[in-house]
Formats: structure tokens, sequence, C-alpha cells
């Protein structure tokens, strides 16, 4: 876990999230290795789920690619085994709580303590639910990631208090996907989350431009983007190697947009 706050001792906090085994088992090694040769300070990976309500069009459509592929959870976590043989890049999982119940968190955090998964962000997890997952994932030394939005309002210490790793910023309401404006003024909620920890704040959800992510970093402590890397996936399944290695670099300010 102390490899996600070392993260963000980086110049421009990026986090880069691909759907696991989108459009293939070893496609899908392919792309989260290269986000982390490309400087991704961390990535972020989804496990797929047949109800995935908190997603926009662009990841939903990633989703059913990789379940036509046959992935499981089991085949998720080989898929980490192997993408652990090429980098120590941080890495997060983004689940919805009925994949990790379904698995048994106990058997599921075990795994990601094995494979070096520092967290857990689960952004259909309530608060009030998430007392047994917690003490499960940290006894196995696995950060489970607390999402605050703009209208938690009085709710943000509780969800806060405690945390490790990182907090996920929800930019606005809605579902994920790119917009062309990001949120509106943040800096109140993230004044109200440092008031009560010194844990990062990284902010997702309709980020997509190194405007954005620079911004995100001088606001906040880092920047999520998503749907930004899924398309370049669904644009070109097969070979979208190069087009992500060229992006993530962007956003990270190492190379120049055209
Ligand atoms: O796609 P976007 O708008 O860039 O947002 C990040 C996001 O994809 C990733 O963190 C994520 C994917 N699915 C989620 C569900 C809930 C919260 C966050 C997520």
């Amino acid at each position: 876990m102390t490899n996600l706050k070392e993260a963000f001792n980086n110049q421009n906090t990026f986090i880069g999230f691909t759907v696991a085994g989108d459009p293939s088992v070893e496609k899908s090694v392919e792309y989260v290795v290269a986000m982390a040769n490309a400087g991704a300070d961390i990535v972020e990976l989804g496990i797929p789920f047949s109800d995935p309500v908190a997603d926009g069009p662009v990841i939903q459509a990633a989703d059913l690619r990789a379940f036509a592929a046959g992935i499981t959870t089991d085949k998720i976590f080989a898929m980490v085994a192997t993408i652990r043989e090429q980098t120590d890049v941080p890495l997060v999982f983004l689940s919805y709580a009925n994949k990790i119940f379904d698995y048994g968190y106990e058997r599921f955090y075990q795994r990601c303590e094995e494979l070096d998964v520092s967290g857990t962000v689960i952004p259909d997890l309530p608060v009030e639910e998430r007392g047994e997952l917690l003490s499960i994932a940290q006894n196995h030394g696995v950060a489970v990631i607390p999402l605050v939005a703009p209208t938690s309002g009085e709710r943000v210490a509780k969800i806060v208090t405690g945390s490790q790793g990182f907090i996920y910023l929800v930019s606005s309401l809605g579902v994920t996907g790119m917009r062309d404006k990001v949120a509106k003024d943040l800096s109140a909620t993230i004044a109200q989350i440092k008031a009560v920890t010194d844990t990062p704040v990284a902010v997702g959800f309709g980020i997509h431009t190194p405007e954005q992510v620079q911004r995100m970093n001088q606001i906040a402590d880092g920047a999520i983007v998503g749907s930004g890397i899924v398309k370049l996936i669904e644009e070109h399944p097969d070979s979208a190697t190069e087009a992500i290695t060229k992006y993530v670099q962007e956003m990270k300010g190492l190379a120049q947009v055209k």
C-alpha cells in the first residue's frame, strides 16, 4: 500500500484505467504494461460486471468485449501475475461489490496481497456496509479507496476518515465518460477532505485532456482517466499500444499533443 502513497510524489500524477481482458487477456496485459512504461503512476484495472450502473457507453462496451473473450475473476488474477513479470507499477482494481462478494472477500484480498495489488475502488459499496470488507482488506494490506462526490456533503468526513491509499473524488454526477467540461468547483469538497485526512485525492470522471490532468494536479493530487484510454482500444482493439503510449505520455506532459 505504501507504493500508492509514493505514486503521488511524482509530478502530474496520472492514473490510467482499462478494463481487464479488453479485448483479450493477452492484449490487455500489453496495454497495461504500455501505460506503465509510458509513465502512468498507477494503473486502475476494471473488473467487468454485467450491470455496471456507474459506467457510460465506452466502458460498458469494453466490459462486453472482455466478456465475449471469456474473462473471469480468476483469469484476471492470472493476468495480473503476467503483468507483474513485466512491471511493478502500482495496481488497483475497480470492481462492483458483487464481484468481490461472489469471489469471497477473504479469497479475493488474499490474491490481491499475493499479486501486489495495492487497492480496490468499489463504486457501489456504501460506507454503512463496508465494515467487514474493510477489515479483511486491511488484514491483507490492501487499501479500500473511498469515493467522494461533490454531493457527498456532510458525509465526506465519515467517508474519508481512516482512508488509505488515495481518495477517489468523482468530478461530476452521472456515469463515466468524456465530457467537455469537468465539474463545477471542486475546491470546497477538496477542502472538506483535507480537513480530515492527508490521504492524497485523485479526481476522475470526464477527464481526457492534458490540460485537465494538469488542472486536477493543481487543485488536488492526481487525475484519473478511463474512457479516453478505453476509446483507443475500441478504435484499434488489437493494435492500440502505440496510441496508448502516446496518449499517456501526453497526459503526463512528457510529449506534445499534435
Ligand atoms: O471514464 P472516465 O470518465 O475517464 O472516468 C474514470 C473511470 O473510467 C474509472 O475510474 C472507472 C471506471 N468505471 C467506474 C465506475 C465508477 C467509478 C469510476 C470508474
